[in-house]
């Protein structure tokens, strides 16, 4: 069974090469981002989330919804075990697909019959699991003959086909999407949206970080409304996307 459950959880990350001069007292009343704290010794850190606490079980699907900067894609990452959280306790039961970061586990001066092994065993296949499906996967990255060159001579475009094709080639517990299946031509996302759907059917969690209340709606249940690195509301998708929009309404 998957669940992902959050305690007090914070992530703060240091960042070493920030100007002071350009940090206004007033930061935190900007519309968009974390929370910059000075750290010793002059350093800078962003809080991205900050004290956040939830329980999430199988069979839910919940949308992350909240201005550019809130802490979603920090929160995604996290789950997907890319983030330490610096304070509180993180437990996730079940494997993890994550369907962002998709240069993750891809090189580029390798083919992308060489890529689809790597990125498969990444994702937790076994070699001969991987091998046994890298036929199909190759069909529906529809790559042809590119998929015996280096993926380094790949589009953008390409090259999320082929990241896209590995990844949904698994039965995960928990799907996590970020916003946008990323580049594609109109043939392709609406080949991966439909692919997209079925892999979602299968998935026992998903969790849906996007600005697109479409997809949103279509898509989750529940909602997590972040702020500033916070939880500000978590309920039923459509209420919880009511009150994100008045409040921006209200500036
Ligand atoms: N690698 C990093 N280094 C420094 N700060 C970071 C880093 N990654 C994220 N942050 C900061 O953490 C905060 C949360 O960012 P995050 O990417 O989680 O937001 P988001 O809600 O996904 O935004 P968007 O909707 O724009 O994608 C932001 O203030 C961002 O500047």
């Amino acid at each position: 069974m998957a669940s992902i459950k959050f305690e007090n959880v914070s992530v703060d990350i240091p960042v070493f090469n920030a100007s002071n001069r350009s940090l206004k007292n007033n930061v935190l009343s900007a519309a968009t981002g974390g929370q910059i704290q000075p750290r010793d010794s002059g350093r800078m850190s962003v809080r991205a989330i900050d004290d956040v606490s939830f329980d999430l079980t199988h069979g839910t699907r919940v949308g992350l919804i909240g201005h550019n900067g809130a802490g979603k894609s920090t929160m995604l990452r996290v789950i997907a075990g890319i983030y330490a959280p610096t304070g509180g306790r993180v437990s996730v039961e079940g494997d993890v697909a994550p369907m962002f970061d998709i240069g993750f586990g891809m090189d580029p001066d390798a083919t992308g019959w060489d890529n689809i092994i790597l990125r498969g065993m990444l994702l937790g296949y076994s070699k001969r699991e991987i091998h046994e499906r890298a036929k199909d996967i190759a069909l529906v990255s529809d790559l042809g003959e590119f998929l015996d060159m280096p993926i380094r001579t790949y589009s953008a475009g390409m090259a999320t086909r082929l990241a896209f094709a590995v990844s949904t080639s698994i039965r995960p517990d928990i799907l996590l999407i970020d916003e946008g299946i990323g580049a594609g031509d109109a043939a392709f996302i609406a080949q991966a949206r439909e692919r997209m759907s079925r892999f979602i059917g299968e998935a026992g969690l998903l969790v849906l970080a996007s600005h697109a209340d479409d997809m949103l709606r279509q898509w989750c249940q529940t909602g997590i409304w972040m702020e500033h690195g916070r939880m500000r509301m978590q309920g039923e998708i459509g209420e919880v996307l009511a009150a994100y929009h008045a409040s921006l309404a209200q500036g």
